[in-house]
């Protein structure tokens, strides 16, 4: 469990992060989300302890960071893959940071499998590809089998081998009853991984919510038919908000498949299709986030 509480972060003439108070749960993975600058890392850094916030504050387990017993056992983060000893190897790596946080050695092996480095443990992380260092930024967040795990764009770099290799481990560690709590850019990623949402704008919270909830509420559905101007009259006497498609196809919102084929049994009106229509995460996340944009290509 991670608990952030009036969480506020300013910079001398920015304020990164803006009252946030959110709870991340454990036994789910929580998609972090929010367009570049809008604070996702600065948060991730107040509950790290690395980051002093101006005000609020940010709790994992119940108590500030700084006050764990032992943290590499309780909290995993990967924040900078970039931050180690570039004539280390990864191996030598892991097993510096396994001695200095009192984790048996035997850890580095089964980390160094798990995220499949095994091949390239005894090369030095200088000559890394991105995708081999983000996954020993992963090794070294799981070193001490944490029940909190932070990530910060972790399929940065990975290929698609290594995303699906990734979505399938977090949503092990949240199965195993773990708290998880993962940014990311990519959308259609995000909406395989990820059970629930908080995103953020401009360092505000914009939604706090469940996939299922967040694309249920966007959910539509597609009808065709031959009689479509009488059907979309039909759809609207009965409560649904009808928009016409490229192709002459009604989109019809407020009411569910079964409904639409109801109404227009009931008007005597032929239907050629009906399809339920998934919002995609991508286009309900760009309605959300579309005011809180900070930087945009082209913009004047
Ligand atoms: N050390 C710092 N000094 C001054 N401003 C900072 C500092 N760190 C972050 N900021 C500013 O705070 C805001 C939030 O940045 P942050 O890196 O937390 O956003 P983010 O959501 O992680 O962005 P991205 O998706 O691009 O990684 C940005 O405007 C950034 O420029």
């Amino acid at each position: 469990m991670i608990e952030l509480d009036g969480l506020t972060k300013e910079y001398r003439e920015r304020v990164a992060v803006d009252d946030l108070t959110v709870r991340i749960e454990p036994g789910r993975v929580t998609g972090f989300l929010g367009p570049n600058g809008s604070g996702k890392t600065t948060t991730m850094r107040c509950v790290l302890g690395l980051t002093r916030p101006t005000a609020g504050t940010a709790t994992v387990l119940g108590v500030p960071y700084r006050a764990l017993d032992r943290p590499m056992r309780r909290v995993g983060a990967l924040i900078d893959p970039g931050a180690r000893h570039p004539g280390r190897t990864a191996y030598q790596h892991l097993a510096v940071l396994a001695q200095s946080n009192a984790l048996p050695a035997r850890r580095v092996d089964e980390v160094v499998e798990l995220v499949g480095l095994g091949g390239v443990a005894h090369e030095r992380v200088r000559g890394f590809s991105l995708g081999m260092a983000q996954r020993l930024g992963i090794a070294a967040a799981l070193l001490g089998d944490p029940e909190v795990l932070l990530l910060d764009e972790p399929v940065n770099g990975l290929d698609p081998e290594g995303i699906r290799w990734m979505r399938e481990l977090l949503r092990e560690l949240a199965a195993e009853g773990r708290t998880v709590l993962v940014s990311s850019h990519l959308m259609s990623e995000m909406q395989d991984t990820a059970d629930h949402l908080v995103v953020l704008g401009r360092g505000r919270l914009l939604a706090d919510v469940s996939m299922a909830d967040l694309l249920g509420a966007h959910a539509a559905v597609r009808v065709r038919s031959p009689e479509a101007p009488l059907l979309s009259v039909a759809l609207g006497r009965a409560g649904a908000h009808v928009s016409l498609e490229l192709d002459g196809a009604l989109r019809v919102r407020g009411l569910d498949a079964a409904a639409v084929g109801d109404v227009a049994f009931a008007a005597g009106l032929r239907v050629h299709e009906l399809t339920r229509v998934v919002a995609s995460l991508e286009a309900v996340y760009l309605s959300l986030t579309g005011e809180d944009v900070e930087y945009r290509a082209g913009r004047s």
